[in-house]
């Protein structure tokens, strides 16, 4: 493999330097036949790490495989996502968590860091193999039911204890569907009456959030939240950090650039679990990712074939794409309006999910010695999202039309290009 320089390219701290790299790491300096790139005006970031990406492989190659995922996710700045257990069939034992782990390594273009089931099935009744998972090839430490909110509080315990042994984390899908109204695909509040839909109060997640938080303080064990959309669950997040509870949440982007208000063509692209929700929301959600209450940013890139978005609002399947447009959509609701800095971005997508999902070799600072996992920002390219020219197999990409940042110009995974911008 040859080296690469990128030459006078802006670290996150905003120092300008060289970046050498070579066998797979960064190096002091570089060997002769180097490529060399003039990076002038470019940031590098550590390459971003996705706690919450949805591949549809093995089950659903129709939507997506792990290959075209992984494309669009090393398109997106992306050198590790993370693959949820909902496939079909479910990750819920060893020998599927190493099924998925060797998809990844044979599409050979992010790390793909399986997470697996809580429960078998995902159907909320029994406990997966978690300490099976663990101990595989994939060595497993995340575990989600993402996509069903894990009700039964007695297995939400005993999955707490199960990680603890090996610092594991359990990560909810926090949406209480007894407290749904009939029929709720979107959220509960003005918007959902005029249009007759069946809402989601903020308090069917809430109480989830609060519940789970005494639990993991109880076991003393890790908690993740997926996907926060409520000014209610950041208070409780807030909350249970002060009491010193290992908790962490997390955000999508959609869930920082979008409202209720594009609901109004009843277009199922924007039909999400949990949904999209009011600006007073949007609001809350931005300033606990800009003072650190939310740790990390999650794509939840839910790709769906056509045949299961065409179809009324409140039968169409939930979620939307996000691995080619979160930095975009971060860039534009945070670091535009000053919110966060480079080295904040590179902590809220890179270093903090990495640590979340227990990752030795990614998310690290770009220094000598560490592997060559970036991503080259441009921080001043806009384009015009076009859904046709996504790598992922799905075209349910709520930004289409929408003109944006476009700062991705080339991801390394080891070193090793694995997307380079060609039109420019
Ligand atoms: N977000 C969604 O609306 N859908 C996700 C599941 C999930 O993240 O809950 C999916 O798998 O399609
Ligand atoms: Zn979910
Ligand atoms: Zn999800």
């Amino acid at each position: 493999m040859t080296a690469t320089t990128l030459h006078g390219v802006q670290l996150p701290d905003g120092t300008r330097t060289d970046l050498h790299l070579a066998n797979g790491v960064i190096t002091e300096s570089a060997p002769a036949d180097a490529r060399i790139v003039d990076c002038h005006g470019l940031i590098a970031l550590p390459g971003l790490v996705d706690p919450h990406t949805h591949l549809r492989e093995p089950g659903r190659e129709d939507a997506e495989t792990v290959l075209s995922g992984t494309e669009a996710a090393a398109r997106g700045g992306f050198t590790a996502v993370c693959a949820m257990a909902n496939t079909q069939p479910v990750t819920d034992t060893a020998e599927k968590a190493e099924h998925v782990l060797d998809l990844g390594l044979n599409a050979g273009l992010v790390d793909v860091v399986v997470i697996g089931a809580i429960s078998k099935g995902l159907k909320g009744e029994e406990l997966a193999e978690l300490g099976l998972m663990n101990r595989s090839r994939a060595r497993v430490t995340m575990f989600s039911d993402d996509g069903m909110c894990l009700m039964n509080p007695q297995l939400m315990r005993r999955a707490l204890e199960w990680v603890r042994p090996f610092n594991g984390v359990v990560a909810q899908h926090s949406q209480d569907s007894f407290l749904a109204g009939p029929g709720a695909c979107c959220h509960e509040g003005e918007l959902s009456g005029r249009l007759g839909l069946g809402g989601w109060p903020p308090v069917a997640e809430s109480t989830i959030i609060a519940r789970d938080a005494m639990l993991a303080e109880a076991t003393g064990s890790r908690l993740h939240v997926c996907h926060i959309t409520t000014a209610e669950g950041v208070e409780v997040v807030r909350w249970a950090k002060q009491r010193g509870v290992q908790i962490t949440a997390e955000v999508t982007p959609h869930h920082l650039l979008l409202g209720t208000e594009e609901l109004t063509g009843y277009d199922t692209v924007y039909k999400v679990n949990p949904p999209l929700r009011t600006p007073e929301h949007i609001e809350a959600l931005r300033a606990a990712l800009e003072d650190g209450t939310i740790d990390v940013v999650g794509t939840d890139h839910a790709p769906h074939a056509p045949q299961d978005k065409d179809h009324a609002f409140v039968d169409a399947r939930p979620g939307m794409l996000g691995l080619e447009q979160a930095l975009s959509v971060v860039i534009e609701t945070m670091v535009k309006p000053g919110r966060l800095t480079w080295a904040q971005v590179a902590e809220r997508m890179s270093h903090a999910p990495a640590r979340l999902a227990s990752l030795a070799d990614q998310g690290r600072p770009l220094r000598v010695g560490e592997p060559a996992n970036i991503v080259l920002v441009n921080p001043d390219r806009t384009a015009t999202v076009d859904r046709a020219q996504s790598r992922s197999l799905s075209r349910n990409n709520p930004y289409h039309g929408r003109t944006l940042p476009d700062p991705v110009e080339a991801t390394f995974l080891r070193g090793r290009q694995t997307f380079a911008r060609t039109d420019s």
